[in-house]
């Protein structure tokens, strides 16, 4: 996996950011299990509420073409390291149990994680379809 590659795409979708309420950008791109790689920015609302996270940006784009498995995700942020909110790491578990989290300052600046280390003991699909009827 080219992480660089990954973190640089990051970087160029966080330049797209719609931010005229907080002024923080953030950028995020997915490597999916095809190898195609998805890139999002955060969108905000002057109702504040619809506004969307970078992270499920880039995710909803790959999911609406047709792409299910996060094999990574590399997210940039303007507060240096900058981490997922509690409700993209529930839609990265959705899509990428086992996917690698790569929180990046710069192409060689970056952390790396698991889902199950951001997400512990975590809700998911299997469990609705353990689920006794
Ligand atoms: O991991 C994060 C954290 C925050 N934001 C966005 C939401 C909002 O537009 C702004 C401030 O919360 O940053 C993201 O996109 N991803
Ligand atoms: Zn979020």
């Amino acid at each position: 996996m080219d992480k660089r590659e990954l973190i640089k795409s990051a970087f160029k979708a966080k330049e797209k950011a719609y931010v005229p309420y907080s002024n923080f950008h953030v950028g995020a791109a997915v490597l999916m299990e095809d190898g195609s790689i998805y890139t999002g920015c955060n969108i905000e609302s002057a109702s504040y509420s619809p506004t969307n996270c970078a992270e499920r940006t880039a995710i909803f784009k790959a999911v609406s073409e047709g792409k299910r498995k996060i094999k990574a995700i590399a997210i940039v942020g303007d507060s240096g390291y900058t981490y997922p909110c509690g409700v993209c790491r529930q839609v990265i578990r959705e899509f990428g149990l086992d996917a690698i989290v790569i929180i990046a300052k710069s192409e060689d600046e970056y952390k790396e994680y698991t889902l199950e280390e951001l997400l512990p003991y975590s809700f998911g699909p299997e469990d609705l379809n353990n689920a006794k009827k």
